[in-house]
């Protein structure tokens, strides 16, 4: 019988094609009907090739939030040639982050992968998968533990002395300063002598060179990230931005290899310190022929890039808007100072042992992050076709959540855009932790393995600058808080102003 209906087909053209044709309508109508019960989240009309960037102005955050109060905390947006669904409230968030946090364990990949030497080898950026979970382990349970940071304390005491006494000098010359700069300088040190302390040097001349690389580099891929958006365009290098990134990522490399070189060529010379930095655990695991999981040299390099990359324009633009914050209420400014002296007196620099006698400068590290998150919006990615209040989500749909809309969202915060310390103290309530109108930090899975060490610094930066100086801008005005464009989160211009000493904790 099948020998017959194959010679029949053979010898009848005419029948294959009617019979093609069939089929593939079959599939086609299958296929429509199978579209057309999808139920896609609602947006706004898309024009053709924009989408709806006719409706997104320069702060995404903002534009998007706007939306929402149109099409719900839910919604399918255009941009140019690529959608996302972006998440507005908390109950969504809570659906996405918590009750399908498996669903959207991963990251879609945003921006060049095809200049970048390190493909396949992200963390951060990378997707949820046997990597993912072996490195996010070990920074649950090693790198980022309470008992780590414990042991880098002295490398915070260290740091802020430097900072202060550079900040005394100004002051005491009546000098202004850069205070964005100054803060970057503080936290780049921080990761980087986290990271690599055995390589510290008095001027840090390599972690800059990392640090202006890496953000060269970033600055590279966010260029290029709009091309992808755009879509068009992707295919095409046309302002030589791949290229110069491709170049810039193998400078990385060769400095970062030759660190690498050095740490096994000192293996098991103790250097005195008697601590182990970030990089000697990766090497040791490396090392490990046992470790759960091979990591390789790749990953090591990229991972470092890819914490610098989190670690340090975050902490830094964080402790930069509570500073202007500040600056921009002075009853906030004095009410922090009062309870600072309370605590210590004037007699030493406020530390980190004293911050849970210190509710308010807990607040206002809490307020600061939610009216001025350095990350408004984060990203994920569907991994599996789910149901998100009453909406189809598919594979690879991409997922923005707008942390700056959830954070400002009236139904959660009153007077939402009203900078409000109070807000988070004990008595009003204001333990929202576990509460997902609070996102400074993402929630589930991929949530941010920095939150402790990035409380740590704003506690202790913050705190000590409102205990030993009073501040004023240079041009004498408020603060300008106008935010960065696109996606980003900081502040658009540096914070120039004058230190003008009031406790000096170097005076004998
Ligand atoms: C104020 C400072 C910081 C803010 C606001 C911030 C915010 C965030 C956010 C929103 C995410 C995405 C979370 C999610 O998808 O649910 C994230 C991821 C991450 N952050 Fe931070 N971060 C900060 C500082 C740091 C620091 C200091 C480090 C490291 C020392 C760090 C390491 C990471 C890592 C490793 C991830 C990726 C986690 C994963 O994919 O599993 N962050 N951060």
């Amino acid at each position: 019988m099948a020998t017959s209906s194959k010679f029949l087909l053979s010898r009848n053209p005419f029948l294959v094609s009617v019979l093609s044709i069939i089929i593939v309508y079959l599939l086609i109508k299958r296929w429509a009907k199978q579209k057309s019960s999808i139920r896609y989240p609602p947006g706004p009309l898309a024009l053709p090739i924009i989408g709806h960037l006719y409706l997104l102005s320069s702060s995404l955050p903002k534009s998007f939030q706007a939306l929402a109060r149109r099409y719900g905390p839910l919604m399918r947006i255009h941009i140019a040639q690529s959608i996302f669904i972006v998440v507005s409230d908390a109950v969504v968030a809570k659906e996405v982050l918590k009750v399908h946090d498996a669903e959207f364990a991963s990251r879609f990949e945003f921006g060049p992968a095809q200049y970048n030497i390190y493909k396949d080898a992200g963390f951060i950026t990378g997707p949820y998968g046997s990597y993912w979970r072996f490195m996010k382990k070990l920074c649950m349970t090693r790198l980022f533990t309470g008992r780590q940071l414990d042991r880098f304390n002295h490398i915070r005491e260290e740091e802020m002395v430097k900072l202060l006494k550079s900040l005394v000098k100004k002051s005491r010359e009546g000098k202004w300063c850069d205070l964005s700069a100054e803060l970057a300088n503080l936290t780049n040190n921080l990761i980087f002598r986290m990271t690599m302390n055995k390589r510290f040097s008095k001027d840090n001349s390599e972690g800059n060179e990392m640090w202006k690389l890496v953000t060269e580099l970033m600055g590279l891929a966010a260029k290029l990230g709009v091309n992808e958006v755009h879509g068009l365009l992707k295919k095409f290098d046309l302002f030589g931005n791949g290229k110069r990134l491709r170049e810039g990522l193998e400078r990385y490399d060769k400095l970062v290899e030759q660190i690498i070189k050095d740490y096994e060529e000192n293996y098991g010379v103790d250097d005195g310190s008697g601590n182990e930095d970030l990089m000697d655990i990766l090497l040791g695991i490396y090392r490990d022929k046992n470790a759960g999981l091979k990591i390789t040299r790749e990953q090591i390099k990229y991972f470092i890039f890819e914490l610098f990359a989190a670690s340090i324009d975050t902490s830094s633009a964080a402790i930069q808007w509570g500073m202007a914050e500040l600056m921009n209420h002075p009853q906030v400014f004095k009410r922090l100072r009062e309870e600072i002296d309370s605590v210590v007196n004037n007699k030493r620099v406020v530390k980190e042992s004293d911050v849970p006698n210190l509710p308010y400068l807990k607040a206002i590290a809490k307020e600061t992050l939610r009216l001025h998150s350095p990350v408004p919006i984060f990203h994920r990615e569907c991994i599996k076709d789910c149901n998100i209040n009453g909406f189809d989500l598919q594979v690879k749909d991409r997922v923005l959540i707008n942390a700056y809309a959830i954070m400002r969202h009236p139904e959660a915060w009153s007077d939402p855009d009203t900078y409000l310390p109070e807000r988070f103290l004990e008595n009003s309530g204001g333990n929202r932790d576990q509460d997902f109108w609070f996102l400074p930090f993402g929630s589930g899975r991929r949530v941010c393995a920095g939150s402790l060490h990035a409380y740590l610094v704003m506690h202790g930066t913050i705190g000590s600058l409102v205990q030993c100086f009073d501040w004023k801008t240079k041009d004498g005005a408020k603060v300008d808080i106008t935010v960065g464009s696109g996606f980003s989160g900081a502040m658009a211009l540096p914070m120039e102003c004058y230190p003008i000493l009031r406790f000096d904790p170097f005076q004998e």
